[in-house]
């Protein structure tokens, strides 16, 4: 690989903070202001933009997830955007307690036109944005530290006196020197505390100064340094709101928010489930949830989340990934055995324990093996949890059993099952649901007491002295018929013996039953094991009566040892 190409951050970029930093050893305590940018940001990296419709729909779903301070769009780039933002303005759809963000470039033209848009919109930021890195300002703008100061000094003075020109509440102001990560940090500062003043920023009407990772460019905590060392020496800091804007190019895009955070970030702007430029904006939807399964209210509604994604995913027409944090479908979910395990007590503890604090369950403290939160909280249920393959155990094959079909196999059958599973899965190398457990189970323990070559054609039983029980039938073996009679101190014993006296010696060595439902005509299981002519098996028998499903579990575990 030409990797000599490449310069590591540190040779491309000064990090003035040296060996004095704070972060590493603070924690997140609290939300940050959170500002999606799906509507500007997000949509500017569509191969086809939203049209008013999805716009509404992703701004409506912002909305009900509580979002107050969204950036709506770049109403100079487009006429879709500039006539979304009058939509909000001219339909009164903004609520109170909601501040509304537009972008612009510095540019006489297009911030006329960003300020004609936003006419009648009570809580607005002008969003002013100008890459501050050296090869952007080389190779792209073609302006020295200086000039470039002076253009962006103009366009904020220009903001200014438009913003002064308007009724109503005063306008506030954003910047954004873009590519801020690889910026001189003298030069970010001399630039945003120049618009601090100019803005005349003060603690009711702060300005925010917005520093994006536009490219990501070196590990995590190198971020967090340089946004520590602007947190120290912006001026005027109490009427600064430090805003951080990372994108994804490492993969690192949470991390960098994270950090940012600990060394001073107020607020983040991202987008949900991490849309955008190339691989993405930080994710939002990601950082929220980590804070709330750290016990820190995210300050946002994930109730459903699935509803969230499919308006995503609608607006986008771009899917969200499987394996997505807290979102994707395969999140909740464990194939491997001993996970399932896991989980398959965790889930019992944690019913066991919601119970003994008298809370409900959805309510208990969490504590399951292997899932970070509860499915529950975003409105997944437990269905999916637990998916049986190849790599699955017997913890998660009977908690499928048990869930979907009311059957609590003994733990010795769970085992013996298992390598039943095992084996089917190992031949098709497929995923296998609840209904084919079912049937597995089915034709392996239950039908062979239905059905087998050892049968009853009829058969009933007698308490016949109190402790002492009789049993008598007709039995078939392999089409021939003969006549039974055994007696014992219970039914299956009683069975066990008219069985050894038409030469069938069996020895019951574990007997279980349980009703499989709540109702009076909800079926009763019986599991035996029986040993035979020196062959243990397993057999299950299932009616209504548990005396019938329990001489059907032994004819079963017979036929399968025969
Ligand atoms: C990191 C980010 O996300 S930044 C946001 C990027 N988003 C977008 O670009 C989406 C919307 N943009 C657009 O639709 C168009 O770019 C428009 C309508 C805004 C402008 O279009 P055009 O006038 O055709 O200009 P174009 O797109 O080619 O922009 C490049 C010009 O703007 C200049 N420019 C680029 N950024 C800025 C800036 N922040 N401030 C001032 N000028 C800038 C460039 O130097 C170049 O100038 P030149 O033509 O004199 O060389
Ligand atoms: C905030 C703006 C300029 C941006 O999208 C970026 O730098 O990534
Ligand atoms: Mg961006």
């Amino acid at each position: 690989m030409p990797y000599h190409r490449y310069r590591p951050a540190h040779e491309r970029v000064h990090v003035a903070l040296g060996g004095d930093r704070h972060w590493p050893s603070r924690r997140l305590d609290r939300a940050p202001l959170w500002v999606p940018v799906d509507l500007r940001d997000g949509n500017q990296a569509l191969a086809e933009p939203m049209d008013p419709a999805r716009k509404r729909r992703m701004f409506d779903l912002m909305l009900a997830m509580g979002f107050k301070e969204i950036e709506v769009g770049y109403p100079s780039a487009s006429r879709t955007d500039y006539d979304f933002v009058r939509h909000l303005a001219e339909s009164d759809s903004v609520p109170a307690d909601v501040t509304i963000v537009v972008f612009t470039a510095a540019r006489a033209d297009l911030i006329e036109q960003t300020f004609a848009s936003i006419e009648g919109l009570p809580r607005v930021v002008v969003h002013l944005y100008t890459a501050t890195a050296p090869t952007w300002r080389d190779v792209v703008l073609g302006h020295d530290r200086a000039d470039l100061r002076a253009l962006i000094h103009r366009a904020a003075e220009r903001m200014a006196r438009l913003a002064d020109a308007r009724p109503g509440p005063p306008v506030r102001f954003e910047f954004s020197p873009e590519v801020f990560n690889l910026t001189e940090p003298d030069y970010v500062l001399e630039v945003c505390n120049g618009l601090t003043a100019l803005w005349d920023a003060s603690p009711d009407r702060p300005v925010i100064h917005n520093l994006p990772a536009t490219v990501e460019i070196a590990t995590p905590n190198v971020y967090a340094d340089q946004i520590e060392y602007m947190h120290r020496h912006l001026d005027r800091r109490g009427s600064v709101i430090l805003s951080v804007h990372p994108h994804n190019d490492r993969g690192t895009g949470v991390a960098c928010a994270e950090l940012a955070l600990l060394a001073g970030a107020q607020r983040v702007e991202g987008c949900l489930f991490g849309n955008g430029e190339r691989t993405g904006n930080v994710d939002l939807v990601t950082l929220a949830l980590n804070l709330h399964s750290q016990g820190v209210d995210p300050m946002l509604d994930f109730g459903d989340i699935d509803e969230i994604r499919r308006t995503v995913e609608h607006c986008n027409r771009l899917p969200v990934p499987d394996r997505h944090p807290y979102a994707g479908d395969l999140v909740y979910t464990a194939f491997s055995g001993t996970h399932q395990d896991a989980i398959k007590k965790g889930l019992a503890h944690h019913e066991r324990r919601a119970a003994e604090l008298g809370v409900p369950a959805a309510r208990a403290p969490w504590e399951v093996p292997y899932l970070p939160i509860d499915p529950a909280d975003v409105g997944r249920d437990y269905q999916a949890v637990i998916r049986v393959n190849s790599q699955s155990g017997k913890g998660g094959i009977a908690y499928l059993l048990q869930t979907h079909h009311g059957l609590d196999l003994p733990r010795r059958l769970q085992i013996d099952f298992s390598a039943v599973v095992q084996r089917a899965t190992d031949d098709g190398g497929h995923e296998v649901t609840a209904k084919d457990l079912w049937e597995i189970f089915h034709t392996t323990y239950l039908a062979p007491g239905e059905d087998g070559r050892l049968a009853l054609a009829s058969w009933a039983t007698a308490e016949t002295a109190p402790g002492r029980h009789e049993f008598t039938g007709t039995l078939v073996a392999d089409g021939r018929e003969s006549e039974l009679r055994g007696t014992g101190n219970g039914p299956l014993s009683a069975l066990a013996d008219a069985l050894a006296s038409a030469g069938v010696a069996i020895d019951i060595l574990h007997y279980a039953e349980h009703a499989t439902g709540t109702g009076p005509d909800s079926p009763a299981v019986a599991y035996v094991e029986c040993r035979t002519g020196g062959v243990t098996r397993w057999g299950a028998g299932r009616d209504t009566s548990v005396l019938t499903a329990s001489v059907r579990a032994v004819l079963a575990a017979v036929n399968r040892a025969r």
